[in-house]
């Protein structure tokens, strides 16, 4: 079996008194789509962060393409896409300002970043709106302009958090068809979510709840084994944690 693209291992992190994460380890690999799934508060943002290079762990490691990435000189944040839970866009610059300013940041040239707006924004169906500033967007349109940003540069690894988050159930199926294309073309996916119907989107997933995964597995399966209907994680997550206050 290939080695995992994307992994935490033990990791433990904390802001003061507060635990955000109490050894978490988790590994996916290559063309899949791992949901890190848990109510507010549960640590999903700390772990994206932390396999984004941009939190330390106070234990264990993080790991990306066998890479540490939160090492300033690592070759592996070429190969990371990040999309934030918000204010990841300039508000006051257009769709088309955005692209080009993520672009220059990237380091595009300026044929290979003709190619990409327009591949994006086919994608995204976000053509017609490129006047439009970030902020006049709709939920649904600011998500998917944040993630085409995050995909200028062709990454291999895209880590979102909570992408659905304020959008209605359209947009969401939209932006799911999306990330599944995504994945068709090889990218693997660590997406954080706190509803609990978007875990059965995933291929895997962990249960994250006070800082540790509580189950980890395929949806169906995890849905078998609690004896729930495929699709029903509440059902799931109230039995795990019902069973942990026990
Ligand atoms: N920079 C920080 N300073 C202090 N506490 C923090 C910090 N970042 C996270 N925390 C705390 O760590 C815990 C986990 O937060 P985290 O944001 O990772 O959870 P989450 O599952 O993403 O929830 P949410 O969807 O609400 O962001 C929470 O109790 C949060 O208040």
């Amino acid at each position: 079996m290939s080695a995992p693209e994307v992994e935490l291992s033990g990791v433990r992190r904390s802001f003061g008194a507060t635990q955000a994460l109490r050894g978490v380890s988790l590994a996916v690999r290559r063309g899949e789509v791992y949901g890190l799934v848990g109510p507010d508060g549960a640590g999903k943002t700390t772990a994206i962060r932390m396999l984004a290079g941009l939190l330390r762990p106070d234990e264990g490691h993080a790991r990306v393409l066998g890479e540490d990435p939160s090492h300033p000189s690592s070759p592996v944040r070429e190969q990371l896409g990040l999309v934030p839970q918000r204010n990841s866009l300039y508000g006051d610059l257009s769709v088309d300002e955005n692209l080009r300013f993520f672009a220059r940041l990237f380091g595009l040239s300026r044929a290979d970043f003709a190619t990409r707006r327009e591949r994006l924004l086919s994608i995204t169906r976000l053509e017609r709106f490129t006047e439009r500033r970030a902020d006049a967007l709709s939920g649904g349109m600011y998500k998917k302009l944040a993630l085409a940003c995050a995909l200028l540069h062709r990454p291999r690894v895209l880590l979102l958090d909570e992408p659905t988050n304020g959008v209605d159930p359209v947009s969401r199926r939209e932006l799911w068809e999306l990330l599944y294309g995504l994945v068709h073309e090889g990218m693997t996916l660590v997406v954080s979510t706190p509803y609990m119907d978007e875990a059965a989107r995933c291929h895997r997933v962990g249960l994250l709840y006070a800082g540790e995964v509580i189950a980890e597995g395929a949806p169906r399966e995890l849905a078998r084994a609690h004896g729930v209907a495929p699709g029903n994680f509440e059902a799931v997550f109230l039995e795990l944690i019902r069973g942990r206050a026990a």
